[in-house]
């Protein structure tokens, strides 16, 4: 897991947003406030008996592609051109294994690539601001209001000179434009709204008198502070107890459903987004091979690799041992050409080695990159 600053709890920017995104995110958030408001809804449309409900985009992502150089060898393609849209109450999950490119899509999106990456392609639009075109000021006052990142490690994270309490009041301080005593007051309900027990004590702690956990719930509530419209987890409740991570999630559910927001819930572990996410995306390689909804998903994982890695959670060597080749078999080598998990698939035919496949519909609201899913095609 890549870790560095990504919340804002020393930020002094005063910078502000452009005037027009500033007014228009405020309406949302009052907007989206009221259930089934028509405001965050752009079409409806009925399919079967489900009712599919198209809303607002809060974040686009299109065409991102992130390259490390590499001295003397090939540069490493971390994103290859990804295209993403998560529109308004929606949580995504993302899920992959170690390498696969979650975190530095994270990073992308917060515009915190590390060097010596570069961002080769691609826009990320967040609520129609485009946040490539920002400069630093303006990005880092985004960042802190509209837009935060929680993850794991939360030392790292926080400054040991600092109360908890008064980096999380920083926060509202800086952003939300409130009185010392007011964004005081919003800091204690927060810490209480993450499961502080003894709070008041808590809030004059440094962040080394915290346990991992607490620190780790320190960094949801700075991150959760703003109400932000989008918001990412990268593995950040993961470390937490299972009773605190599940009131964790559903704090941030509530956040998302009510005021409109959305969510990127980048996890390892494949069993919480099923209860978390409405919708799933899998990673392999840099690149997305799998979307769909979290029960479609489930029902019918399209894609091998998604397959394999239902059955690594649920411990089922049969069901691996049928899709998918053991790794340690499995050749280091894999050529730009055809699928890149070919050379892991027991579905690759010939096709697989020379064409590299295209996200394409499986079923409703249900993409797979891969010539010959699972199940076939509906
Ligand atoms: N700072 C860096 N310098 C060079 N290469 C990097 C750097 N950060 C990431 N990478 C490359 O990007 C690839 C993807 O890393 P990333 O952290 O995005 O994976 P991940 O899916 O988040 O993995 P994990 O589940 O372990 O957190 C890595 O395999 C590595 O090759
Ligand atoms: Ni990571």
């Amino acid at each position: 897991m890549t870790v560095s600053v990504h919340v804002s709890a020393g930020v002094t920017s005063k910078a502000t947003l452009p005037v027009s995104n500033l007014q228009k995110n405020e309406a949302l958030v009052t907007n989206a406030s009221v259930p089934n408001s028509h405001e965050s809804l752009t079409a409806q449309a009925i399919s079967g008996d489900t009712m599919l409900v198209e809303k607002k985009s809060i974040m686009t992502i299109s065409d991102l592609s992130v390259v490390f150089p590499a001295y003397g060898k090939a540069p490493n393609r971390v994103l290859k051109h990804i295209s993403l849209d998560i529109p308004s109450g929606e949580i995504l999950g993302l899920v992959g294994e170690s390498g696969s490119g979650k975190t530095t899509l994270a990073r992308a999106i917060m515009g915190m690539v590390p060097a010596p990456g570069i961002v080769e392609s691609g826009r990320i639009i967040l609520d129609e601001l485009d946040l490539s075109t920002l400069d630093d000021k303006v990005l880092r006052a985004v960042r802190g209001k509209e837009l935060s990142m929680m993850v794991p490690n939360p030392r790292s994270e926080l400054s040991p000179l600092l109360t908890v309490g008064k980096q999380i009041s920083n926060v509202a301080y800086q952003h939300l434009g409130l009185t010392r005593k007011e964004a005081d007051a919003k800091a204690l309900a927060m810490l209480k709204a993450v499961q502080i027990p003894d709070v008041e004590r808590r809030f004059n702690a440094y962040p080394h008198e915290l346990s991992g956990g607490m620190a780790q719930r320190v960094i949801i509530a700075i991150a959760l502070m703003c109400s932000p419209r989008f918001i990412i987890s990268d593995d950040a409740t993961s470390g937490l107890d299972v009773t605190v991570q599940a009131q964790v999630l559903d704090l941030m559910n509530t956040l998302v459903r009510d005021r409109g927001a959305s969510m990127l819930f980048v996890t390892r572990d494949i069993g919480v987004t099923a209860h978390f996410c409405n919708r799933l995306a899998v990673m392999y390689g840099g690149e997305i091979v799998e979307i769909a909804d979290t029960n479609s998903f489930f029902a019918r994982p399209a894609h091998p690799y998604s397959v394999m890695l239902l059955s690594a959670f649920s411990h089922n060597p049969t069901l691996r041992a049928k899709w998918t080749k053991n790794p340690e078999e499995v050749s280091a080598q894999v050529a730009v050409e055809g699928c890149p998990f070919r050379h892991r698939c027991v579905r690759a035919r010939e096709k697989c080695e020379v064409e590299h496949p295209g996200l394409t519909k499986f079923r409703e609201r249900h993409e797979v990159r891969c010539h010959y899913p699972v199940g076939g095609r509906a």
